[in-house]
């Protein structure tokens, strides 16, 4: 069934703006093992000194694993990387491993903790990294809220205490206004005592038809 767009559209190409209308991907039982085992790497390759001769073993083993996994390269929207809601980060090792908790049209709730791999200074997560995870939180907050897709106009970000590395937090976003293509966002990230680590402020417009 096609849904109605903000300017009354109904066409299911409308509704995607350029973007091809994606099948979901469903991944294979040991796709989430497989995405862990790639996070330990990226943990292990930027916090290890090891000696030249076990660089240069992991260095032929890296190159036999991409040796095994180049064949089964696919296009965009065909890998179950980044689609698959159950696994955390939705399979994608360029998003942090955070789990959905809550995805409806009032707001998108997500719960995960930031890796070493994350790591920007002092113990802290990347000042970089904390966009991300908002900016593809409010990706969602809009494909919950069953608005039309959209891009982010812009993101703003308030870095309010410290985010540590392990430590279970909880980000949580929502549509706040609309204004015919440009729905207003908002969304915390917040530790387990409730206290406010970051906030942001996005906004998200709609597509038009054909636009990338
Ligand atoms: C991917 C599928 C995964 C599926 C998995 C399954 C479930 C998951 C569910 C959902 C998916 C989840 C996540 C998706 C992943 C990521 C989401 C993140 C999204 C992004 O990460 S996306 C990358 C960064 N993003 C860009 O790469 C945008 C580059 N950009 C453009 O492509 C154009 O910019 C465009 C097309 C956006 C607009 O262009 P345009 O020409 O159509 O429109 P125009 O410029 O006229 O703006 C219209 C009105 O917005 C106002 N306006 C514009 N910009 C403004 C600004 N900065 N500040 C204040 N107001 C602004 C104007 O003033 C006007 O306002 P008014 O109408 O009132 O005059």
């Amino acid at each position: 069934m096609s849904e109605q767009n903000s300017r009354g559209g109904d066409d299911a190409y409308e509704h995607h703006g350029g973007f091809p209308v994606y099948e979901p991907v469903k991944a294979g039982p040991n796709f989430g093992r497989f995405v862990d085992v790639f996070r330990r790497l990226q943990d292990l390759a930027v916090s290890t000194h090891a000696p030249d001769d076990v660089v240069d073993q992991a260095i032929a083993q890296a190159e036999a694993l991409g040796d095994l996994l180049e064949p089964y390269k696919v296009g965009e929207g065909k890998s179950p990387a980044g689609f698959n809601v159950d696994i955390p980060g939705r399979g994608s090792l360029l998003l942090p491993p955070w789990t959905i908790e809550k995805f409806d049209a009032d707001g998108v709730r997500e719960r995960g903790h930031f890796r070493r791999y994350h790591l920007g200074g002092n113990g802290a997560v990347h000042g970089g990294t904390i966009p991300l995870l908002f900016d593809d939180l409010f990706g969602m907050v809009i494909h919950a809220s069953g608005r039309p897709i959209a891009r982010t106009g812009y993101l703003h970000v308030n870095y309010r205490k410290i985010t540590p590395l392990w430590d279970e937090l909880v980000v949580e976003g929502r549509v706040d206004s609309v204004d015919g293509r440009k729905a207003f966002c908002s969304a915390e990230l917040r530790d387990l005592d409730g206290t406010v680590l970051a906030d942001s402020e996005a906004l998200m417009i709609e597509l038009l038809p054909g636009q990338p």
